[in-house]
């Protein structure tokens, strides 16, 4: 986490401090409402933003929370801590189960099963004894601690204000973690993103069963400034303040839920206060009608959230100053040995990929072993890169066996091919866009460190991993020439040079097999023989390399062997001076080409 946070939070922590004592108590009111909301919205930001996944019903965990607490406390007597450890925990659960079956589905799933979660709650709540129907739960007292009693508004703002600190603080440790880290990249693309080991269901899950924690968390401390949990709690309502406020706030960012939720509250006030000024005799419904009416034009003109308006006004342009020395003397984790030279490393029997009628690949076999550079060769369509991603995980074959190292990594997803210890490159780049060129090749290390969630949330414990990370990742970046580049935004290298950066960002997983699809595609003359002299560089090291290229010259002069692919099959497989001087070659592909001949 950046020392700005730190200076930030400390900044907040002393207007949170002397805000009750120079407001009116009607406003801390207001006040205590917008934490408890702010507290929820940093859990739908970090889905939203971080997660990309949207939740229309966040208000269910809100009222999960709520009611358990409210049942607890005062049907059971549970002390107050004990019963928000429940009712946190419940409200998790409660998106362990609906996430675990949703999460592994691309799109808006979430979201739609959400909603149906956020109406089945309402309804229940409304109608179930034990929930109170319609009336709720009354009487859930005040907190006390150490004999001091939470019950005036700013004595509540000031129970509260450290705890949303705090959340604040766990969400932006998130956020610049490694976790946080693979989950931006799986934003820009999820397919280089999982290439690199990221299992982007595990993440997302996580990443939901937290913020509906945060839900909870904000429940319990509405339910204690309530008094009373009626169904209002897990209205449909609820949950599109809950993402007004975290759209409003800004999605880019963990702050922009307590501005949001800041913004929000006192806006609502402000319209209850000036509409029937404006709109004589104007009744509730009038009030809502106009808060809805700004809310929608600070949307329009602001889709960034408040948090885009306030970074015009103050910032100039990124990016923040990035180390570009390798050497702090951090030692590497160690790294299980390469296997054996001439050990087999990929073996694929059988491969077939049909797309409807068209056999894009078929029957394909070949073996590649550690140490050595196969070239996958062939026209264009002859199906190079539908071979490439069945082999990596990224299209599911129709038929046919894939392993990796020994692991069956077939039908799997592309973190399970890297976690067998092979990665891949694109043909068409998968540049992690909102990320420095560091940045990009730092998700390379994702599988060689550990921190995970809670790691990251409390920041220390990951810093040193953080800096390994950060040194090897320079060190690949100095292997391929781009050491200097790595403060970058990764969109800004001309296209050469972004090809360089995810051959770096691959290195850093440290793969035993490495796919490159078209590496010298947009490379100049001077660059090829650079990437040529590192290729053979990495097939000294032990590394097996497998290449589609269409630079035919440049392929015979550097594989060891040569796969031909033609109209899906594989027509010819072996040493290059075998391949060239095949005539089925030759009619399908080479042609009488002198240059090629060479
Ligand atoms: N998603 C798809 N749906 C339908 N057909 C596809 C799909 N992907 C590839 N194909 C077809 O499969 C065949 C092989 O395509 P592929 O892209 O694998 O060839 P390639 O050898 O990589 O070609 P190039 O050198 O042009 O990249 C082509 O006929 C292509 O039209």
């Amino acid at each position: 986490m950046k020392r700005s946070d730190f200076v930030a939070i400390a900044a907040l922590a002393a207007v949170f401090a002397v805000f009750p004592l120079v407001v009116p108590t009607a406003l801390v009111n207001i006040g205590v409402y917008a934490l408890i909301y702010a507290l929820t919205a940093i859990g739908l930001t970090l889905l939203m933003g971080l997660a990309g996944q949207v939740s229309l019903g966040h208000a269910a965990f809100f009222a999960i929370g709520a009611y358990t607490q409210a049942i607890l406390v005062t049907r059971y007597g549970v002390p107050l801590p004990a019963a928000a450890i429940a009712a946190v925990g419940l409200a998790m659960l409660a998106a362990l189960l609906i996430g675990l079956p949703l999460l592994r589905l691309r799109g808006h799933f979430l979201a739609l099963a959400t909603l149906g979660l956020g109406i089945v709650l309402a309804v229940s709540v409304n109608e179930m004894e034990f929930t109170g129907a319609t009336t709720g739960i009354f009487g859930i007292p005040k907190p006390e601690f150490g004999g001091r009693l939470y019950d005036s508004p700013e004595e509540y703002f000031w129970l509260m204000a450290p705890i949303v600190l705090v959340g604040l603080l766990l969400a932006r440790g998130i956020v610049e973690s490694r976790i946080g880290r693979a989950l931006s990249a799986v934003n820009d693309s999820e397919v280089a993103a999982e290439s690199l080991g990221v299992d982007t269901f595990r993440l997302r899950l996580q990443v939901f069963v937290l913020s509906a924690g945060y839900a909870g968390l904000g429940g319990v401390f509405y339910a204690h400034w309530l008094g009373v949990v009626s169904p209002s709690a897990a209205h449909f309502s609820m949950s599109v303040e809950f993402l007004l406020i975290s759209v409003l706030g800004g999605l880019g960012t963990v702050w922009g839920a307590l501005t949001g939720a800041f913004a929000v509250e006192f806006l609502d006030e402000a319209m209850r206060e000036f509409i029937p000024v404006l709109v004589p005799g104007a009744a509730g419904e009038v009030q809502l009608v106009g808060f809805g009416i700004v809310l929608v034009l600070i949307v329009v003109l602001l889709p960034g959230g408040l948090h885009q308006a306030t970074r015009r006004l103050f910032a100039r342009r990124r990016p923040a100053a990035v180390p570009v020395s390798s050497g702090d003397g951090e030692p590497e984790p160690r790294r299980a040995a390469r296997p054996e030279r001439g050990s087999p490393l990929l073996e694929v029997r059988g491969l077939t990929k049909r797309f409807g009628g068209v056999v894009a690949v078929d029957d394909v076999s070949l073996d590649v072993r550690a140490g050595e550079i196969v070239a996958l060769i062939g026209p264009n369509g002859a199906g190079k890169t539908t071979c490439f991603n069945m082999i990596s995980g990224v299209l599911e074959p129709t038929s046919g066996e894939v392993t990796v190292n020994g692991v069956r990594t077939d039908g799997r997803k592309p973190h399970v091919f890297a976690r067998a210890g092979a990665t891949r490159t694109f043909q068409n780049l998968q540049v992690f866009r909102s990320s420095t060129v560091l940045g990009n090749v730092k998700v390379g290390r994702h599988l060689r460190s550990r921190a995970g969630l809670l790691r990251g949330a409390l920041t220390l414990p990951a810093r040193a991993e953080e800096r390994m990370i950060t040194a090897a990742a320079v060190r690949c970046l100095d292997a391929v020439g781009l050491a200097e580049h790595a403060g970058q935004m990764a969109v800004d290298l001309p296209f050469g040079l972004q090809r360089r950066m995810e051959i770096a960002r691959a290195l850093a997983l440290e793969p035993d097999l490495l796919l490159l699809d078209e590496p010298m595609a947009g490379l100049s003359g001077a660059e090829r023989r650079e990437l040529a002299a590192l290729l053979r560089r990495l097939r000294e090291d032990g590394m097996a390399i497998v290449l589609v290229e269409h630079d035919v010259a440049a392929v015979l002069s550097l594989a060891d062997r040569v796969a031909v692919l033609d109209d899906g099959k594989l027509i010819a497989f072996g040493p290059p001076d075998e391949v060239r001087q095949d005539p089925a070659v030759i009619a399908a592909y080479l042609g009488e080409d002198a240059d090629v001949r060479d």
